[in-house]
């Protein structure tokens, strides 16, 4: 198996050493799993430090974690020059990606951390990101939005038949305000970007901001299903049917939560 060939998907796993504080992980496994349940060869590359452009531009799907403020300062003094240039290149021409809370907050256009200076971004998602200082509260707790995003929101409502409800976990100190971007999906419980104006995340051509871990992914196996068919049409150009998976498991601990929220998997009882 080979990087261009068309059975082997290449998932490129962002600063895995500096960036694996809040389980998403899981994020990366799931998506091999279910790629891998489907036949498909799976590589996963960890783009840490000693990682060179070279890697970045072999990368079919992107998954990046969350951080401490520290840990991102130190992956934004390394992700410069050829290595920003190439996963810039490479979202903006559709490659998709998943990226958790620290990651997003460093593809804006700046983090300004609970203390020093403000750090600046690759500018890939329209959006800043401010923490309020160390005395200021974390969002932490359980968070549900519904997707919202097009097209991300109505392909996975096709697929589905429902609504699609994302649920998962936040814990950021970072409260990030949306310039001209789509945001993933609207806050059904839980505080989302900024706990004010109800916006979860942020959707900019096939990738996905969010503040939700949980991880994201393995709760929400259709967000890893979209993300899987982006990557391999992307790379092979044709349209890709993926065969269901058995997620007999997934639904119920999915209706558990948000019956315990007040929530169900369906927009219509909508509320907080
Ligand atoms: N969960 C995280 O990735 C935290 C990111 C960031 N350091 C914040 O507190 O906002």
């Amino acid at each position: 198996m080979s990087a261009s060939d068309p059975q082997t998907l290449t998932i490129g796993w962002l600063y895995p050493t500096l960036m694996s504080t809040y389980g998403d992980r899981g994020n990366v496994i799931c998506l091999q799993r279910r790629a891998q349940w489907r036949g498909f060869d799976v590589r996963v590359v960890r783009l840490d430090l000693d990682a060179s452009a070279d890697d970045f531009a072999l990368i079919d799907l992107f998954v990046g974690g969350g951080a401490q403020d520290r840990q991102q300062e130190i992956v934004m003094r390394d992700l410069r020059g050829a290595k920003a240039d190439t996963l810039s290149d490479r979202i903006e021409a559709g490659v998709p990606g998943s990226f958790t809370c620290g990651s997003p907050q460093l593809l804006g256009h700046y983090y300004e951390p609970a203390l020093g200076q403000r750090i600046a971004g690759l500018g890939i998602f329209d959006f800043v990101t401010k923490h309020p200082g160390p005395d200021a509260a974390r969002c932490i707790g359980n968070v549900v939005y519904e997707l919202t995003a097009q097209p991300l929101a109505t392909e996975i409502a096709t697929d589905t038949g429902t609504t699609p409800l994302a649920i998962g976990f936040e814990n950021h100190g970072g409260r990030t305000y949306l310039g001209d971007v789509q945001p993933l999906g609207q806050v059904l419980y839980g505080n989302g970007n900024n706990g004010k104006d109800g916006t979860e995340g942020a959707f900019y051509r096939r990738a996905i901001a969010t503040y939700a871990h949980g991880p994201l992914l393995p709760k929400n196996p259709a967000i890893a299903d979209w993300l899987l068919r982006a990557a391999l049409e992307q790379k092979t150009g044709k349209p890709v049917t993926l065969i269901p998976l058995d997620d007999a498991l997934v639904q119920p601990a999915r209706s558990a939560l948000l019956q315990r929220l007040g929530l169900q998997e369906t927009a219509s009882s909508r509320h907080k």
